[in-house]
């Protein structure tokens, strides 16, 4: 893992907490993006060198909808910047955590991502994400 990538926060509204994150962090979005994969569009902060990413669901199927649903707004996931995805897929099944999907899929913000079960990570959603520039990898383990 190198560093935290962003801080994942689940609204409802992504005008209104776009505004109310902008009063808050004394700075603009700099850039919103919907990931129909996901069902969700994402709005990005960058504050020094940490970002968060507010989550709206497009739909109450997402995963974004289901989960401001039953527990409302608020911190859904935390996203790690990892160097080889493949690499800690394949160390963090040895290590007895839940990998939600079998292969990297294409996240926000140029970045292939995967998710840790959170009932593997002390109750906490973690997104492990690898930049598409760093290492773009072709879709399959062989990587570059
Ligand atoms: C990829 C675009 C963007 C990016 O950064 O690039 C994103 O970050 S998209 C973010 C949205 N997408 C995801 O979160 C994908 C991964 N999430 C999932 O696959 C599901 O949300 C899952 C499996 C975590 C939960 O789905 P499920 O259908 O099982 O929902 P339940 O409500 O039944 O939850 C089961 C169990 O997990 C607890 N839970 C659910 N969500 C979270 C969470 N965010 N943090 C912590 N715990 C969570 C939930 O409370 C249930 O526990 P229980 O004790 O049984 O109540
Ligand atoms: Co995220």
């Amino acid at each position: 893992m190198e560093k935290i990538e962003h801080i994942g926060i689940a609204v409802k509204n992504l005008k209104t907490s776009n505004a109310l994150f902008e009063k808050l962090l004394g700075t603009p979005s700099y850039k919103t993006e919907a990931v129909e994969s996901e069902g969700v569009r994402t709005s990005f902060f960058k504050i020094g060198s940490n970002k968060i990413e507010l989550l709206e669901a497009m739909g109450k199927e997402s995963a974004i909808g289901k989960f401001v649903e039953k527990r409302g707004e608020g911190i859904h996931h935390i996203a790690f910047e990892v160097r080889d995805i493949w690499a800690e897929i394949k160390r963090l099944k040895k290590e007895g955590f839940t990998v939600l999907n079998d292969a990297p899929k294409k996240g926000a913000d140029n970045k292939w991502v995967v998710f840790l079960h959170p009932k593997t990570v002390n109750g906490v959603l973690v997104e492990l994400c690898q930049d598409v520039a760093v290492n773009p990898y072709k879709g399959d383990e062989n990587g570059i």
